[in-house]
């Protein structure tokens, strides 16, 4: 055994294998002893193996989903090996097999699966000249993604799919090894695998697609032409198929993503905006919480990718718009009930994670009660095609989005009375039960059926005869699973047994009997029920064939079902929290009327904490600048937050909360808010701060939105402000943005004077006479944004409200009247925002010169050492 164990082990390593034996699973050496750690499990020893002790430890069967549960989350793989050879007719140890191998981000089991999330497996594959092809797929999904970008660009890339492990070839650069190796210790949490070199492979990659896809060209996907990531692609199916250990043959999509089709929404505006995690890390409240009234986990999923990946092109926003606006439409009043949407829910409801279901049939895992649960689906989703059709009055042959969700609706005709016809209505959890194939199905199946009804009957009737044969009143004739048939006769009629009893079993009151005709019938018994649950599994398998067929048709199913459901949550959003549709427009803009940031807005209903107060925003060509002064507290950061989640509300296909809103093209949304210090990267505050100001200033467009609070505040004043006017002027000059720049810097609120797309706006507070009259003044946010710099800054009423001493408020008002009158007296000489003289135009040095003329690709390596001595000698000469 250990001999066969070595040999499976050794197609594994750098995976925990779980060996069945009987009712466990068990682990042996290395194995056990990283799974007694991880686990908090018994390591025990048994026998011997090459003379060392076996090292051993297990789980029992019926609980392994729990503890493969916590290896995956832990990032570890499992290969499960199961018995798959007849145990009773084998000779030595029963054939074994490595049945599927279980990793972070191929799983498909549902109980190791988060309903609202996929689990997504990417492939990295380094090419020439700095670049990089991508590939990736969510193995339940049915759709591989392959894009292709800049080394430079892949950690953005990265952070934005979250993949839930990564691959990449043997043969990359140890530098860029070094690379994901350091984003893997940051904030990438995926754990990585390394594959053979000659898996990446773009010829081999795109005819792996073109298979999948069942075509001779990737031409109708645009998808030829990107070989980096077909290779990336080639290493990606031959992993997630080795981890299934069979084809995918229920993907059918393929999506090249490009750069530019995207609005960029880098990892800092995410997080930022806490669109679907909080800045603690939580799932709530955040934009993604509020919005996700969706019925099923396929719902939550797709609108999860609407919100983070809106498209810059607006013909699909435009589409989500116009049928929320038709699944609103009809309720009564504006009133957030009667809608058809609602209708729409009830029938949505329950029903279960088709696209899940699909992926686990073609992968040959799903499970009866899954396949009963899509039968239910199929009769309830049934009327949602011309229910749709009814309330909405949708031509079948109109060309917008319902109308298309309506046709993809219709279920696979036959699809759900096969399931029914084959299924009981409550089958057993596993095939391997038996009680799971209807009765009446297969003729084959209810003959041996039939003789183990019958055998109650005959059990009765022999009970029967043999009481009266023997004259014992209490003789019983019983089954049990590990003795088989017995006759059952308790001590005190002991002599009246029979010559032809055999005994079976002795027991403390009674002696258990067999006879020769009880022997035959429970051969017949035994074995009809052996080849019943036979017969189920191969009728099981074949129902699986049969379902093959409907695959296609599922999947466009399993997505329409989504797409409504998570049309139907934007429709009861908008009319639940008071939302306006958004008009997109081609001219350079973004104008809304009454504003409010959406999460900010229910906790305070939440909290009966008083009404969000609405602001306007006027940004477009000539006013590109908002400069946004006011007191700690007074609503800054609410403000410049609610434009970009409006904004992207509105880019999602969202109605928005907001009176009006106009919205130009977006290409990007970046955002540049304090957070806490990015301790584990190493670096403080203000070099995070520069860095992602930065990084903003070399991204943004004239079409971005950029938010900027508090720049420069991480430093002293001097070096903060001087930077912030240098940030600022740059924005307004030369990148253009639309920008909303926080400050508590008052020289900043000269900055518009002298920029004509810039202008103050301040949030405005009032001032009232200090708590109980004990002299001070107290402070009242009105959280409106008023034209104009605030007058002040307010920071020391802001410190009484948070309970600072009283002695210590005094301190800091008399050091603050001095600190002004000595700043009016040296102020005004400085123009903060003079542009700086231009550095003396330089002609290239002799070296640079030279590096010009290199192009690396093109040298030998002997060429290399060459120029590289050559360039020393230069810059020495
Ligand atoms: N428009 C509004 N209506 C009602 N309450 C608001 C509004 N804007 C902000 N608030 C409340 O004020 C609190 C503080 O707002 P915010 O954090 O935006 O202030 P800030 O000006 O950015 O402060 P700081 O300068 O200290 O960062 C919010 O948590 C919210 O409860």
């Amino acid at each position: 055994m250990m001999q066969q164990y070595l040999s499976l082990k050794a197609g594994y390593p750098g995976t925990l294998l779980f060996y069945r034996m009987g009712d466990f699973y068990e682990l042996f050496y290395e194995d056990a002893e990283k799974a007694a750690r991880l686990l908090d499990i018994t390591l025990t020893q048994r026998g011997q193996s090459a003379g060392q002790p076996v090292v051993m430890a297990g789980v029992p069967f019926h609980s392994v989903e729990t503890y493969l549960a916590r290896l995956i989350k832990l990032g570890e793989s499992v290969a499960i090996c199961e018995q798959v050879g007849d145990v009773a007719t084998a000779k030595g140890p029963v054939e074994r097999k490595v049945v599927r191998v279980v990793t972070p981000g191929t799983l498909t089991d549902s109980a190791l699966l988060s309903e609202k999330s996929e689990s997504l497996l990417l492939a990295l594959h380094q090419g020439p000249r700095n670049s990089v092809g991508l590939a990736w797929l969510s193995v339940t999904q049915g759709e591989v993604h392959l894009a292709e970008c800049d080394a430079d660009d892949v950690a953005e890339w990265l952070l934005r799919i979250a993949p839930g492990e990564l691959i990449y070839s043997a043969g990359v650069s140890p530098a860029f090894e070094q690379r994901l190796q350091a984003l893997q210790q940051g904030s990438l949490s995926a754990p990585l695998s390394i594959r053979p070199e000659w898996q990446f492979d773009a010829t081999l990659g795109r005819e792996r697609l073109q298979t999948l896809l069942q075509t001779a060209s990737l031409q109708a996907w645009s998808a030829q032409d990107c070989p980096l990531a077909h290779a990336a692609a080639a290493a990606l199916l031959a992993y997630a198929e080795h981890t299934q250990g069979r084809a995918l043959s229920h993907v059918h999509g393929l999506r090249v993503q490009r750069q530019d089709e995207q609005i960029d929404l880098p990892q800092t505006t995410r997080r930022n905006l806490e669109l679907v995690q909080t800045l603690r890390g939580e799932d709530s409240p955040t934009l993604f919480s509020l919005l996700d009234t969706c019925m099923t986990g396929m719902g939550s999923r797709l609108l999860k990718r609407w919100l983070l990946e809106p498209p810059r092109d607006r013909a699909v926003a435009t589409a989500r718009i116009a049928a929320i606006t038709l699944l609103r439409a009809g309720a009564p009043g504006g009133s957030a009930h009667g809608g058809p949407w609602q209708r729409l829910r009830e029938q949505i409801k329950g029903s279960s994670d088709v696209e899940r279901i699909v992926a686990r049939i073609a992968l040959r895992q799903v499970r009866p009660r899954e396949l009963t649960g899509l039968a239910q689906t199929l009769v309830r989703t049934a009327t949602l095609s011309p229910l749709l059709a009814d309330s909405l009055r949708v031509p079948e042959a109109r060309a917008d989005l319902l109308a298309e969700l309506a046709r993809d609706l219709q279920p696979p005709p036959g699809c759900g009375d096969l399931l029914t016809r084959a299924l009981l209505a409550e089958p057993a959890a596993l095939v391997r039960d038996g009680g799971v194939i209807n009765d009446g199905f297969d003729a084959e199946l209810d003959e041996l059926r039939a003789i183990q009804t019958h055998s109650d009957g005959f059990l009765l009737d022999m009970e029967a005869r043999e009481r009266a044969r023997t004259g014992i009143g209490n003789l019983r004739v019983q089954y049990n699973k590990v003795h088989g048939f017995y006759i059952e006769v308790t001590s005190s009629n002991l002599d009246k047994v029979p010559e032809d009893y055999r005994r079976r079993q002795t027991l403390k009151n009674a002696e258990r009997y067999i006879t020769p005709e009880l022997k035959t019938f429970e051969d017949k018994a035994l074995s009809a029920q052996e080849r019943a649950l036979a017969r189920e599994k191969w009728l099981y398998e074949q129902l699986l064939e049969q379902l093959d067929d409907f695959l296609p048709t599922l999947t466009r199913h399993a997505r329409a079902l989504a797409a409504l459901d998570a049309l139907c949550a934007l429709a009861e959003r908008s009319l639940t929290l008071g939302w306006n549709a958004p008009v997109f427009v081609a001219e350079p803009c973004i104008a809304i009327e009454a504003g409010r940031h959406p999460v900010v807005e229910a906790r305070l209903a939440e909290n009966s904490g008083g009404s969000f107060i609405a602001n306007d925003t006027q940004l477009g060509p000539r006013q590109r600048m908002q400069i946004i002064t006011g007191p700690n507290m007074g609503g800054k950061s609410t403000y410049m937050r609610q434009v970009a989640l409006i904004v992207l509300l509105a880019s999602m296909g969202s109605y928005v909360p907001a009176a009006s809103c106009r919205l130009g093209p977006i290409d990007a949304i970046h955002t540049r808010i304090g957070a806490a210090d990015d301790l584990a990267n190493a670096q403080s505050t203000f070099m995070l701060e520069m860095t992602e100001a930065a990084q903003i200033l070399h991204a943004a467009t004239p079409h971005s939105l950029v938010l900027m609070d508090e720049i420069g505040r991480g430093t002293s004043t001097f070096d903060g402000l001087a930077l912030a006017g240098a940030i600022a002027s740059q924005l307004h000059d030369k990148t253009q943005a639309f920008t909303l720049f926080a400050t508590h810097y008052f020289e900043l609120t000269e900055f518009p004077s002298q920029h004509r797309a810039a202008v103050n706006v301040h949030v405005s507070a009032a001032e009232t006479t200090g708590p109980s009259g004990k002299g001070g003044h107290g402070i009242v946010f009105l959280h409106e944004i008023q034209s104009g710099p605030a007058s002040r800054s307010y920071g020391i009423q802001v410190a009484r409200l948070a309970g600072m001493p009283a002695a210590v408020l005094r301190h800091a008002q008399h050091a603050l009247e001095a600190l002004e009158q000595s700043a009016s007296q040296s102020r005004a000489q400085v123009d903060l925002f003079a542009a700086p003289p231009e550095p003396e135009l330089a002609v290239p040095s002799a070296v640079e010169a030279r590096l010009a003329e290199i192009d690396p690709d093109t040298l030998s390596p002997r060429d290399a050492l060459d120029a590289l001595y050559a360039l020393k000698k230069l810059a020495h000469s």
